[in-house]
């Protein structure tokens, strides 16, 4: 097909441009609203839209600004919207949550305010302290490509300085991945996952190709120290937790401090007061639980269940929170919460498919006073706020975060309560 020239008129969860073309939506990748753009047709198969890619900008927006992430300009697939000036891309980032949680959440425009996006500090560049690089055949070291398999060895602009000095020296086993971390002293670590042995899922279609990459995502794989130590020491408030290099921590230097003061605060705007027990669920290494344990406000926490299914995280909370009244519980969320005492507050933080069903109406089942959600992919957070909504709990207040500046993904948090 023709390449196409379009009138880009909106924004899309997933920081697309939105165009019109023959009566069906275009979504474009590259494009800003109030552009002019000439874009291929990356994608055809469904009747109601089509997918398209900027091939040239004819009359560009004045929020578009010279690609801050040279790795992202040479094809990586790390910060889509480098081209995108920061407090933009915010605004951006509000309108496409805002639009989820109308579209999909269901929320209506009345009553509460949309979220708004904030920064998670005054950086644009250089907030990263953790990564993930992918080893070619060759032993070359780089990022995965937006669109072929070729790694990019231009690095990144959002790692913190020095997380990525010396890599392309470094090299690796094929099929390997470096993880990098450094930690709240400024030490770099670096661990080697090896390459997934088993890969299940036998079809040449997307099917067959999605199980294959499912299934070589949950393979076990030895993990083997390159540089520094096996795990990586991260300070929060007055605390210090020690996590396994290739564990789960916030990728954004300043998200662990921001989120966990957030969720104090939004839990005092809803006026939770005297003792309090917890379910931290996602809970990770247990950061919520030891802000709101050493938050200074209205509360007392005086019990805390944090379940996650990582034993890395979860025994980086026992060290961190011994003296605290808070268990660490192994395990699925939906198949732990069940036993778990009632609580009167949940934070809960599911990794990006969200709470979902199940977990939403075990949290409303066990009847807490406030719910703090916190979600990493708009589109499920709007799910699981509506899926509360649906059940008598209202959100009370929200807020949306840059967690990853340069790039289009927005965390949101809100506190909900009956
Ligand atoms: C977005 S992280 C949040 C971690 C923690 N709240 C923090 O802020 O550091 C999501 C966490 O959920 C855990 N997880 C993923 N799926 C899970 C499940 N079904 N049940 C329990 N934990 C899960 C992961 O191990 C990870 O620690």
């Amino acid at each position: 097909m023709a390449d196409l020239d379009l009138d880009v008129t909106g924004y899309a969860n997933g920081g697309a441009g939105v165009a019109r073309h023959d009566g069906r939506v275009v979504f474009v990748t590259g494009a800003l609203p109030g552009e002019r753009v000439r874009a291929r047709i990356v994608d055809d198969r469904k009747a109601s839209f089509a997918r398209a890619a900027v091939v040239e900008v004819l009359d560009a927006s004045e929020h578009r600004v010279d690609e801050q992430c040279r790795a992202a300009a040479a094809g990586a697939g790390c910060c889509d919207l480098s081209f995108v000036d920061a407090d933009y891309a915010r605004e951006l980032g509000a309108v496409a949550l805002s639009d989820v949680l109308t579209r999909i959440g269901r929320f209506s425009s009345d009553g509460l305010e949309a979220p708004t996006v904030a920064a998670l500090g005054d950086e644009v560049t250089g907030w990263r302290v953790r990564t993930r690089l992918a080893v070619a055949a060759d032993g070359t070291v780089g990022l995965r490509g937006r669109k072929s398999a070729e790694l990019v060895t231009v690095p990144c602009a959002a790692p913190v300085a020095g997380l990525l000095d010396g890599i392309a020296e470094l090299g690796g086993a094929a099929g390997t991945e470096l993880v990098l971390a450094v930690g709240s002293d400024g030490r770099r670590h670096i661990a080697e996952l090896s390459a997934p042995t088993h890969a299940g899922g036998r079809g040449k279609d997307r099917r067959g190709r999605a199980q294959r990459a499912r299934s070589a995502r949950s393979a076990p794989r030895t993990v083997r120290t390159v540089e520094g130590r096996p795990h990586v020491e991260y300070t929060v408030g007055k605390r210090t937790w020690s996590i396994p290099v290739t564990g789960f921590w916030q990728a954004h230097r300043n998200a662990p401090d921001v989120y966990s003061a957030t969720a104090v605060d939004l839990l005092e705007t809803v006026g939770v007061t005297g003792d309090v027990h917890l379910w931290d669920l996602y809970g990770g290494a247990g950061v919520f639980t030891a802000a709101l344990c050493d938050a200074d406000g209205g509360f007392t926490v005086t019990g805390s269940d944090i379940v996650d299914t990582d034993p890395g995280a979860l025994a980086a909370a026992d060290r961190v929170l011994a003296g605290e009244p808070a268990v660490t519980h192994r395990g699925q969320v939906a198949a732990t919460i069940a036993d778990l005492t009632d609580p009167d507050v949940v934070v809960s933080d599911p990794p990006r498919s969200g709470a979902g069903a199940d977990v939403v109406d075990a949290i409303v089942a066990a009847s807490p006073s406030a719910v703090v959600h916190v979600g990493c992919d708009a589109a499920a957070f709007a799910r699981d706020l509506g899926r509360f909504a649906a059940q008598g709990y209202r959100v009370r207040a929200w807020q949306g975060f840059a967690a990853f500046p340069m790039t289009h993904h927005v965390e949101g948090m809100a506190v909900l309560t009956q």
